[in-house]
């Protein structure tokens, strides 16, 4: 599992060296190796079953129901999102947030970080008075209340309407201009990926198939030429006809 390398690293920095990781006899990733530099945000792309998941169960060390080996370094503080907001829904908005925070100030600092995800009053609400998007704002800030510094996000914004996930985009690059974790977020979408990520990675077949760089402001909208052209570029390495596209 996770070996620490003892500050050899960077804070915030992930390696992935020759992971294996496979289910029964099948192997999903086969000798898999990966850099992720401290405060990058990665977009991880990927047909359905391309081991996008995986991958980031292995990170998270959520993955006991996997056979595998390899070395994996990741920073002690991480966070994981999902898709579901996985909230526990007897307890209050603000118990979900602060769970598992053992601080003195863990109050104060819940409440902080629900004001961050535009929640602030909704400390006292239960899960289920909040529509899915405000539950998703509560996840995002139970995760980020522990100051990681590494956030795994599996498809976050998956089950939201197309309009609450722009909102979620732009809350997510706020939130990462402001407090700078590693990020590798998980998506099916590709302008997803382009408009949220400064490097997107494809996974096809248990390894990487393209490594992009995204060099545009932290501004981006569809219309920009270069925002097209790195999504045509995604959209044909994952084999999406134009007119599908
Ligand atoms: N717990 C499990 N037991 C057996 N096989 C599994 C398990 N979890 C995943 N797999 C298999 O591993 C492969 C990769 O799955 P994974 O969930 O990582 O893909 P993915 O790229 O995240 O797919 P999707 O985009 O559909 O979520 C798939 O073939 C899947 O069936």
């Amino acid at each position: 599992m996770a070996t620490n390398l003892g500050g050899l690293t960077a804070t915030g920095t992930v390696r992935v060296h020759r992971l294996v990781r496979g289910f029964g006899s099948r192997a999903v990733l086969d000798g898999f190796d990966l850099e992720i530099g401290s405060g990058e945000f990665v977009a991880l792309l990927g047909r359905s079953g391309s081991g996008k998941s995986t991958l980031l169960r292995a990170l998270a060390g959520l993955d006991s129901d996997a056979d595998g080996s390899g070395m994996i370094d990741v920073p002690e503080k991480s966070s994981v999102v999902f898709q579901d907001a996985r909230l526990l829904p007897w307890q209050r908005v603000l118990d979900n947030v602060v769970l598992g925070l053992r601080r003195s100030n863990a109050h104060e600092r819940g409440l902080a970080a629900l004001a961050e995800v535009g929640l602030a009053g909704r400390e006292n609400a239960w899960p289920n008075e909040l529509s899915g998007g405000e539950q998703q704002r509560v996840a995002l800030a139970r995760a980020l209340v522990s100051e990681p510094e590494l956030l795994l996000a599996d498809e976050p914004f998956g089950a939201l309407d197309a309009l609450t996930r722009l909102r979620m985009h732009d809350l997510l690059r706020e939130l990462y201009a402001r407090h700078r974790p590693t990020v590798l977020l998980v998506t099916h979408d590709v302008d997803e990926a382009v408009t949220l990520a400064d490097r997107v990675l494809l996974l096809d077949s248990g390894r990487i198939a393209v490594d992009l760089t995204i060099d545009l402001p932290a501004q981006r909208s569809h219309r920009q030429p270069q925002f097209l052209a790195y999504r045509e570029t995604l959209l044909r390495a994952l084999g999406v006809n134009h007119s599908e596209g």
